[in-house]
């Protein structure tokens, strides 16, 4: 089964915008995903230096939800209230760069926008940086991962709220899964659900 660590995706569905995260491990399984408010952090449970491995992984705003696999969500976020979601995702992830472990693991990062039909999604590796626009389809979502995604994939997910997402999402077939997140545009706000 493909490893494709840490992933996430923007879509659509009954017109309107979600977003979701994959955490899978191969070193620290042992994670659990807290809610605080409008953010969910992930938690690492064991001992360990690795600063990578407990990080703020989901901010909602208003208007925006964004999603990180790192401490680059927090900024993304604060970049959006002066900038688009396209410079936000250029300027935070250009300054925070791949991380410094054995592995120079990618940072990548998502935003959808409320009652818009429009998802960013953002990378940066030791060789490239890219951030694209991508017009969302009903029941389709886009994603990109740090390890083995060769840019931007996509798949079919259909749901009707946040848990339901999660749970699809946590089911998708790839190796070593830890947890998912879904975030998805409800009438009042956004919705979040963490599976399991
Ligand atoms: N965000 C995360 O949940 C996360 N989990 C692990 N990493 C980094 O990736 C390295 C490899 O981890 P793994 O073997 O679990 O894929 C870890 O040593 C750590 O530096 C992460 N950093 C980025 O994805």
């Amino acid at each position: 089964m493909r490893y494709v660590g840490r992933m996430l995706g923007v879509g659509l569905t009954n017109d309107r915008p979600f977003a979701f995260y994959r955490l899978n491990s191969r070193s620290f399984p042992n994670r659990r995903a807290v809610i605080r408010g409008n953010e969910i952090y992930i938690a690492n449970q064991t001992e360990t230096d690795n600063p990578y491995v407990s990080y703020p992984v989901v901010k909602l705003l208003e208007n925006y939800a964004v999603v990180s696999n790192g401490l680059q969500t927090v900024f993304i976020a604060q970049a959006l209230e002066e900038e688009s979601p396209r410079k936000a995702l250029i300027h935070v992830l250009d300054a925070f760069d791949y991380e410094r472990d054995d592995y120079s693991t990618p940072r990548i990062a998502a935003i959808v926008e409320c009652g818009k039909a429009r998802g960013w999604l953002g990378f940066v590796g030791r060789e490239e940086l890219w951030v694209k626009a991508i017009k969302l389809e009903e029941g389709k979502a886009f994603f990109t991962a740090t390890y083995n995604v060769d840019g931007i994939e996509e798949l079919e997910l259909s749901f009707s709220n946040a848990e339901e997402l999660a749970e699809k999402v946590l089911r998708l077939e790839f190796a070593h899964p830890v947890l998912a997140i879904g975030v998805v545009e409800k009438e009042n706000g956004w919705g979040l659900a963490i599976s399991p």
